[in-house]
């Protein structure tokens, strides 16, 4: 076992962020590097209902999605060793906390312009149908910046940064998360 693995005893990590900021793609490699197992919660969604998270959105609307959401998180935090990757709207429901709080939670924080080009001509964020797709970006951004700022580990990702780089700079700022020494004397009782 080595040094990072001893320190994180099994911790879940759990990637929040907007759509786009690369969740899937990091927590692919973060499980890797870590010997993790790697979970998806918009993929484990689509494939306990069989459908899309399009069709999902429009056969039974965004409150019935973020239940199916609570469910699929609610199950994976009872296990160990995991790198999960999130929906973009995790962070929005309380409830959703009590389950991001049993491991460490890492934001990863993409300029708007860099998922405005990365997001431009997909289809698969009914979210996203809008007109002008650069503000509402900025406008779901705006809502749930102080919800994605509850995380432990806040990334703010540079342009041009690979998901290798960003992937050791989450494995390097494990540390500061999670020993004790490394917190301010003021969380420490
Ligand atoms: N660091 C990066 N550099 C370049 N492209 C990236 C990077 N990270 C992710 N991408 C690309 O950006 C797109 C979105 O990434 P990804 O699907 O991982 O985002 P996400 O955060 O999981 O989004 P969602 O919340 O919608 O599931 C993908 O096409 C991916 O290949
Ligand atoms: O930001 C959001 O609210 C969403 C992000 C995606 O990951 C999906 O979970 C879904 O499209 C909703
Ligand atoms: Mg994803």
């Amino acid at each position: 076992m080595n040094l990072m693995n001893q320190l994180l005893k099994g911790v879940n990590l759990y990637l929040v962020g907007m759509m786009g900021a690369g969740k899937t793609t990091v927590g692919r490699l973060l499980a890797k590097e870590l010997g993790y197992h790697f979970f998806d919660t918009d993929m484990l969604i689509e494939q306990s209902q069989k459908k899309s998270i399009n069709e999902i959105f429009a056969e039974t609307g965004e409150a019935a999605f973020r239940d199916i959401e609570t469910a699929v998180l609610a199950e994976l935090s009872s296990c160990v060793r995991l790198a999960i990757a999130t929906g973009g709207g995790i962070v929005l429901q309380r409830k959703n906390w009590s389950y991001l709080r049993h491991g460490l939670v890492v934001w990863l924080d993409a300029p708007v312009e860099v998922l405005y080009s990365r997001l431009q001509n997909d289809a698969t964020r009914p979210l996203l149908r809008e007109t002008d797709l650069k503000v509402k970006l900025q406008s779901l951004l705006e809502q749930r910046q102080a919800l994605y700022a509850q995380a432990d580990l806040h990334l703010t990702l540079q342009p041009g940064e690979t998901p290798e780089q960003i992937t050791a700079r989450v494995i390097a700022e494990i540390p500061t998360v999670l020993c004790p020494e490394r917190r301010p004397v003021t969380e420490l009782n």
